[in-house]
């Protein structure tokens, strides 16, 4: 909470966190997004203290880590799972070994071990690659041999550094639909952090977007999609900007079951005429936003028709 970072380098500040606040629902997949630079690994190293915040708190799992000295740390950090861009395998042990790496450290006796390999190893789609070594297996089952080391712990939260960027789309795909189905099976609580609005889009219930070691805007995706001038929504549904007389831009933060645009020409009599359109399916639900021309005199009744509808409506190319 308040977390700031500065580094010095040579005798100049880098001010990598200005003021973070972060909080993570249990259960939930937060994703915080944010160009190269944005601050977004050092806050994932502040937040499993890889990193010491200058100042502020980080509490995980109900518990102050920058108040435990370091035996007690390095305890807690066993409750936090890391995943990797660029999976942090060792490459002369085994898909098991790997996995059973931090079990070993935790001290986790030999059969007890090799029944969790086991079971991780179904759990993340790898039941018959154990014995294989990293440089057999493709990116997608590097990291999902990544994601299963992360859980052996059985962590509280997941934290995920970019875990997508070095892969191809379709394998992009697969993993972001693993980390949903143990988010949904397990409850496992996962924090990401990413540079594609898309791994947003997939899985995230909730997001930041990171600019120059702030937080510009956050909340549930959904919230904020529905949030005047929300970044977010530009992000998402990329419209051409128009110039068109009497145009808005419409922000459907849910899907309708009910034609309003033709009731709206029912209705009050206007003229509707579509510019741009963009429809999303966001955190489970589908999402849109429209560019469209209203006309007619009864304008402004048929915005706030659309209004009371629970519709955003802006002045368009916003
Ligand atoms: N160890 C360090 N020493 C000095 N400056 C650092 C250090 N780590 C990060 N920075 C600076 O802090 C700022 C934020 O960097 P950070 O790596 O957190 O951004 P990022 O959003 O994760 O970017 P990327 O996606 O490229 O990793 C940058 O200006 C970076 O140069």
């Amino acid at each position: 909470m308040d977390l700031h970072k500065v580094y010095p380098v040579n005798k100049r500040r880098v001010v990598a966190l200005d003021g973070v606040d972060l909080s993570v629902e249990q259960g939930e997949v937060y994703g915080v997004v944010g160009q190269s630079g944005a601050g977004k690994s050092t806050l994932l190293r502040c937040v499993n203290l890889l990193e010491r915040p200058t100042s502020g708190r980080v509490a995980v799992d109900g518990r102050d880590l920058t108040a435990l000295g370091s035996a007690d740390l390095r305890r807690a950090r066993r409750r936090i799972g890391m995943v990797h861009q660029h999976f942090a395998l060792l490459s002369s042990r085994t898909v098991a070994g790997n996995i059973a790496f931090p079990l070993e450290n935790a001290g986790v006796p030999r059969r007890r071990r090799t029944a969790r390999v086991a079971e991780l190893l179904d759990l993340v789609g790898l039941g018959d690659k154990a014995k294989a070594h990293p440089a057999q297996l493709s990116g997608g089952q590097k990291q999902r041999v990544g994601i299963a080391r992360a859980l052996a712990s059985d962590p509280a939260v997941l934290l995920s550094d970019e875990a997508t960027s070095a892969l191809d789309p379709d394998t992009t795909e697969s993993i972001l639909e693993l980390l949903r189905d143990l988010n949904r099976e397990l409850g496992l609580t996962i924090l990401l952090i990413t540079h594609e609005m898309d791994v947003i889009k997939r899985i995230c219930d909730s997001a930041a977007i990171m600019e120059s070691g702030a937080f510009l805007e956050s909340g549930k995706v959904l919230d904020l999609i529905a949030t005047p001038g929300s970044r977010l929504a530009s992000s998402l549904f990329p419209l051409p900007r128009t110039d068109a007389p009497d145009a808005v831009s419409v922000t459907y933060p849910r899907a309708y079951d009910e034609p309003l645009m033709s009731e709206l020409t029912r209705r009050f009599g206007v003229d509707v005429n579509i510019l741009a359109g963009a429809v999303e399916q966001v955190a489970g639900t589908s999402v849109g936003r429209l560019n469209v021309q209203i006309q007619g005199e009864r304008r402004e009744g048929a915005l706030r028709f659309l209004t009371d509808k629970g519709l955003l409506v802006q002045e368009a190319g916003r």
